[in-house]
């Protein structure tokens, strides 16, 4: 996508080098613009953990160039199965981390060392290659969703949760890239963005990327979802999410459960977009399965903005000394999913309907 008119993806090979990997780091967005360069695995773990860089498909594309970064130190098998399991560990929950680890070993365990490092460099690429025309065409797939919701060119109004824009893969995004392309078909849209406590995606990173486009939004508190939807001001939901199990449960920011209990209740459409990098077939009980990450408590006590002078700042926000638990995801049983939307079509939340799209995943 583009800021100030200039195209970026949200990771990239420096080409003045050839060889480290460039990424923004989106703990300082939307105040500052500041990319970072990773020039070993340890900085990539680091950008992962930190949420430097965040996103289910985004973090699994950094990781695999972390692989790359480590076989140029060290070419070795055990270097490999090292640098896999290592990264591997980052994040629990985005099964994108460990679908992309799992391409880049098979890609390269049975090479001599010699050729490790190009190969891996290559399929990193093509993951991210992978990764942004699979979102293009996740977008298309939900613009009928959008064209359909748009009545005699009444405005349509689409809550989202988090973020899952191009800055949380490497192109498009999952639930805004039919957003972005229904507001550049011309189509009256707007958007609002959950501002999505404790670390505020919807409100630093969606915000953020949709004013970039244009695109008409309203931030709002995580808790007033409900209400607008029982007032007849939410046309239908879009979220991305971190994990799908076989049977359509899904995984995705603290908070999207809620939405899609408010949703059901008032009859909206919840819509869940993913890519096939997300599907984990493994699993069939989302809720009893799928790892939840456990993250630092400050993330609730504490508040990172920008101050009136321009500094960017964290203040603590809960009472001093009270202790904060925080989950980072919640599952959202299939139940409450109207449909999936993925590069290959739209479909029911359920295993008939993923087995449909996908008859090759075991
Ligand atoms: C394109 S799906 C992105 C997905 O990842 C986010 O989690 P995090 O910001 O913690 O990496 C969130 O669950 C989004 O829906």
């Amino acid at each position: 996508m583009k800021i100030d008119g200039i195209p970026y993806r949200s990771v990239w090979v420096e080409p003045g080098d050839g060889w480290s990997i460039r990424i923004f780091d989106q703990t300082r967005l939307p105040w500052a613009l500041d990319i970072l360069r990773l020039t070993d695995a340890v900085q990539v773990a680091q950008a992962i953990r930190s949420m430097q860089v965040r996103g289910a498909p985004l973090i699994g594309a950094v990781a695999a160039y972390g692989v790359a970064l480590a076989l140029r130190q060290d070419a070795s098998t055990e270097n490999l199965e090292r640098v896999v399991t290592e990264l591997g560990a980052t994040r629990p929950t985005a099964i994108n981390l460990r679908w992309a680890l799992a391409r880049m070993r098979a890609a390269l365990h049975n090479l001599p060392p010699g050729e490790r490092v190009a190969a891996a460099y290559a399929e990193a690429a093509a993951i991210c290659d992978d990764d942004a025309e699979t979102c293009r065409r996740i977008g298309e797939n939900g613009l009928p969703l959008i064209k359909a919701a748009a009545r005699a060119g009444k405005c349509v109004n689409i809550l989202t949760h988090c973020n899952a824009g191009w800055i949380a893969t490497v192109d498009w995004g999952t639930a805004l890239a039919p957003i972005y392309m229904a507001h550049d078909a011309g189509l009256p849209v707007h958007v609002w963005v959950d501002e999505t406590r404790p670390r505020n995606q919807g409100a630093a990173l969606t915000a953020w990327e949709l004013g970039s486009h244009g695109v008409p939004h309203t931030v709002i508190a995580d808790n007033a979802g409900g209400h607008l939807m029982q007032h007849g001001q939410v046309d239908l939901v879009i979220v991305g999410t971190d994990r799908v199990t076989r049977n359509g449960d899904v995984a995705n920011k603290i908070g999207t459960y809620l939405k899609a209990l408010a949703a059901r209740d008032n009859g909206v459409p919840f819509w869940v977009a993913l890519p096939h990098s997300t599907l984990d077939m493994s699993v069939a009980d989302g809720v009893a399965e799928i790892p939840i990450e456990e993250r630092d408590g400050a993330e609730v006590t504490d508040l990172t903005g920008r101050t009136a002078d321009g500094r960017i700042e964290t203040i603590r926000v809960a009472a001093a000394g009270s202790p904060a638990a925080n989950p980072a995801f919640d599952v959202t049983p299939a139940r409450l999913v109207t449909g999936l939307i993925t590069e290959r079509g739209r479909c029911d939340a359920s295993e008939a309907g993923l087995r449909a799209l996908y008859p090759e995943k075991g």
